[in-house]
């Protein structure tokens, strides 16, 4: 019934107006799926590689295609994700391109639950994937490589920890972004946004800290339970090889590695952050276990560019304990298959798996499917903006369904 009759491919539009790719895939039994790549803007250097959406489209209709169309079920994911494997031959899809593969693999993902008449996240997860809820980290204030002239730390997280429900929290930080753009105008700042709907005024890293940090106290006595914030420090794009030094444009201020670790750390104490993603360089596994020694289990410290979804980078972390938690982004490796043996490669180890969009995104909503079926404490997807909301919506529909 699975079995897959055809698999197109067209560029169509991500959010920041860039080409990506889609991918419908048709089953024998009429099961329809469909999805697209996102893109990154901070991307890791080891990455799976993104090839120009019409080159990876070519290249996947050439090598990929033949190979699943009449060969493969698309209710057997990982037969399906193996053959993107075998058809692309390298080990980081630079041929049919990471993009072409994982809109391929979550395409296929979708007709297979369509086929079974099952949402996607329980065809993920299975029916003993329990009952858990990820809390929605969202993005209030950001710059880095994601705005021009704004905080050079690239996001920072609203985390509404206390949350009795999806829904709760998923208003809770819609109205932390909401409540940041009165202090902007408070203080006369005004603000354009950055590329995933967060804030992106000319301030620096002291002030969006001053600001988020109040933002976020005046929710909490809103609503009346726990939020708390964290950082997407994205690290590897402030760090300079030659001197050695984190450099934060916007402060004037240059940073060594110990420095950066003391730096993080008081933070975290300070804010008590919940949540720090690559607060350092994403070849500095060293740099990034002290980090994670020092602050402990006071917060987690998450590796997105030191990860990259990659079981064989998580493994060198997880032998020097240079993390707790792991970045979850399909894109970043090329297939869901890849993306659930890093989850699962995470919890055995007791690390901690946070599913996450991209800055450049489409109305795809799989990340919110994937992080239910895995049951993951955290989905980072935005605040505010169709592409994000289009995740967060969904997480509140599945939720609503699923109770
Ligand atoms: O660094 C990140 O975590 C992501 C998403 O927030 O950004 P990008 O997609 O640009 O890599
Ligand atoms: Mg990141």
């Amino acid at each position: 019934m699975t079995l897959i009759t055809d698999v197109r491919l067209r560029r169509i539009l991500d959010s920041r107006g860039n080409p990506t790719v889609e991918a419908d895939v048709v089953t024998e039994s009429g099961g329809f799926g469909r999805a697209a790549a996102p893109s990154g803007a901070s991307t890791g250097e080891y990455e799976a590689i993104e090839r120009p959406p019409g080159e990876a489209i070519a290249a996947a209709r050439e090598h990929a295609v033949p190979r699943l169309v009449g060969e493969a079920y698309a209710g057997n994911q990982r037969e399906v994700d193996a053959i993107l494997r075998a058809a692309d031959g390298t080990n980081d899809f630079s041929k049919i391109g990471a993009n072409s593969a994982v809109a391929i693999s979550m395409a296929a993902a979708k007709a297979g639950a369509d086929v079974l008449g099952a949402p996607l996240f329980q065809h993920l997860g299975g029916t003993f994937r329990g009952e858990n809820f990820p809390i929605p980290l969202g993005n209030v204030v950001g710059g880095g490589e994601h705005a021009a002239d704004a905080t050079d730390i690239q996001e920072f997280l609203a985390a509404p920890v206390g949350a009795p429900n999806v829904e709760d929290a998923v208003f809770a930080n819609a109205a932390v972004h909401a409540a940041v753009s009165d202090l902007l105008a408070e203080r006369g700042v005004p603000s354009g946004k950055g590329d995933e709907g967060a804030w992106a005024p000319s301030i620096d890293d002291e002030t969006a800290f001053e600001i988020v940090d109040e933002a976020v106290s005046l929710v909490e006595d809103e609503v009346g339970f726990e939020i708390r914030f964290g950082l997407d420090v994205a690290a590897a794009e402030m760090y300079d090889a030659d001197s050695e030094t984190y450099e934060y444009e916007s402060a004037g201020i240059s940073r060594d590695t110990d420095e950066q670790i003391d730096y993080i750390a008081d933070l975290v104490d300070e804010y008590d952050l919940v949540y720090v993603e690559d607060p350092l360089d994403e070849n500095d596994y060293d740099a990034f276990a002290e980090l994670t020694d020092v602050v402990d289990s006071a917060a987690l410290i998450c590796g997105d560019d030191l990860f990259v979804t990659n079981t064989d980078r998580l493994a060198e972390g997880i032998d020097v304990g240079a993390a707790n938690s792991i970045l979850i982004k399909p894109n970043q490796i090329g297939t869901l298959t890849d993306a659930f043996d890093a989850i699962e490669l995470a919890t055995a180890n007791g690390y901690e798996s946070i599913v996450s969009h991209r800055s450049g995104e489409t109305e795809d909503a799989t990340i919110a499917h994937l992080a239910v079926a895995t049951d993951v404490p955290f989905i980072k997807t935005g605040a505010v903006g169709g592409e994000r909301t289009a995740k967060l919506n969904e997480l509140i529909r599945i939720a609503d369904d699923a109770t």
